[in-house]
């Protein structure tokens, strides 16, 4: 699952568009338009990217689910794909259920029942702390770890972290949007990492 990385570029609202395999540069031209930037929030010096946007507009949605899916299934496909809460389960479960595997949710702390396995991690605007059920993964299971944004990639490396001590091969990370600049991709340095449209952070 390898990330073509920067292709022709748009600018929409001063953002760079980068098309990649199976979206191209309208569709992430058009991604780019729905993605709201907001300053400041939700702290001073904080660009946020906001995705409802996206949401509504069932055919873009359609379209990251299914540029997404073209990747993974390139790539010889996955066995479960495993979302981080929340922002994560909105583009987790439409790509499981593309794909036609299952999903499974890495929730944040106290929202699953026990036995679970938890891991505390940092990112762009503060700390959390996410959790999996404990058996959730079959020995082996290969997984791919999705979320909507990559910034500093430390969700994402909580993410992977879990899904491997609870048995699980993690094939692939996939997220619509990469922030440029904060990291991320270094985080994830080894991992096949896929990114739908860069934007600057
Ligand atoms: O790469 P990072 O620096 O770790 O940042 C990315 C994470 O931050 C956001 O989640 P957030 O924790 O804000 O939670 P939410 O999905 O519940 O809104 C986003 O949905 C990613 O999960
Ligand atoms: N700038 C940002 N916008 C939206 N989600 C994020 N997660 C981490 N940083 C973010």
């Amino acid at each position: 699952m390898t990330d073509p990385g920067p292709t022709p570029t748009g600018e929409v609202g001063g953002l760079r568009a980068a098309g990649l395999a199976g979206l191209g540069v309208e569709r992430a031209n058009r991604v780019l338009e729905l993605v709201r930037a907001v300053p400041d929030y939700p702290g001073p010096g904080i660009t946020f990217r906001d995705i409802t946007g996206l949401l509504a507009d069932g055919d873009a949605f359609g379209h990251v689910v299914e540029a997404l899916g073209d990747v993974v299934r390139a790539a010889g496909g996955v066995d479960l794909v495993a979302g981080m809460e929340a922002r994560g389960f909105l583009v987790g479960a439409p790509l499981a259920t593309h794909l036609g595997v299952g999903f499974v949710p890495l929730r944040k702390a106290g929202k699953l029942p026990p036995p679970t396995d938890s891991v505390t991690y940092d990112l762009e605007y503060g700390t959390a702390t996410i959790e999996l059920r404990a058996g959730t993964l079959h020995p082996g299971a290969r997984v791919l770890v999705v979320d909507d944004v990559l910034a500093t990639g430390g969700t994402a490396a909580a993410g992977a972290e879990l899904v491997e001590r609870g048995g699980g091969v993690v094939v692939g990370m996939a997220f619509l949007l990469e922030l440029d600049g904060l990291g991320g991709r270094e985080r994830l340095a080894g991992r096949e990492v896929t990114t739908l449209v860069h934007v600057e952070s």
